[in-house]
């Protein structure tokens, strides 16, 4: 086990930055994403998230916290680490923590979502946290043996509202549903209060992405507001 009980518990209540840069951005190189996480660590987060397996290598040599990783391949329904071999060439780079598609969404290899859980627990050292888009999926996704469960695909499958903040009224509920694994907040936290929002709804921890990490959205945030 990579993540150890003592590692988890260090991300109790705490903030996670995923570093992410997309394919043609100036910023899509491994060892800059590692300088990213590790300017995070500097600035207080407890653990990094970063896609792709470079980046992944990179992140493990930059950082001495936790590190959650992901293979993203395509943009439609089921992308995020979408299959077996997906989620073990992660675990191989040397993510503690393997985040993968955690819906209810047929996956294009055909593996259910227990079948990829025990994969990973079995084939690797590394713990997943299935990023899910509604409760059904994280009750889903608990039977199925995640580790961890993420808000990351909430607004994005169709199943709840693209919230503008987080969506809270899920947090509370996976919180409330007593999944017996912790339960990570993810996706649209842009706010220092929204990430403390999310941690008094019920959050286990927080990951914040864009609003750190990803300067041409956050300099397109300003040019919007000066309405130039
Ligand atoms: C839906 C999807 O593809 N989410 C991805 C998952 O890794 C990333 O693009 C997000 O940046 C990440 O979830 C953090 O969220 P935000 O950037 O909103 O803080």
């Amino acid at each position: 086990m990579l993540l150890s009980p003592t590692a988890l518990e260090s991300m109790r209540g705490r903030l996670i930055v995923s570093a992410q840069a997309y394919p043609g951005e100036p910023m899509r190189d491994p060892r800059t994403m590692g300088q990213v996480a590790a300017s995070a660590v500097i600035g207080g987060a407890a653990a990094v998230r970063v896609q792709g397996l470079a980046d992944v290598q990179a992140a493990r040599s930059a950082v001495e916290v936790p590190v959650i990783g992901l293979f993203k391949d395509g943009h439609d329904s089921v992308f995020i680490t979408p299959t077996i071999r997906h989620a073990l060439a992660v675990a191989s780079a040397g993510a503690h923590i393997v985040a993968l598609d955690g819906t209810r969404r047929k996956r294009p290899d055909g593996a259910s979502l227990a079948e990829t859980v025990a994969a990973v627990q079995s084939d690797s050292l590394a713990s997943v946290m299935a990023d899910c888009g509604s409760l059904a999926d994280a009750d889903a996704a608990a039977e199925a043996g995640a580790d961890l469960i993420g808000t990351t695909l909430a607004g994005y499958t169709g199943e709840r509202g693209r919230t503008e903040g987080p969506d809270l009224e899920l947090i509370e509920q996976l919180a409330a549903a007593d999944l017996g694994r912790p339960v990570i907040a993810e996706g649209r936290i842009h706010t220092p209060a929204q990430a403390r929002a999310a941690l008094d709804a019920g959050a286990y921890a927080v990951v914040v992405g864009t609003a750190i990490t990803h300067p041409a959205s956050i300099t397109g945030w300003f040019v919007d507001a000066l309405g130039a």
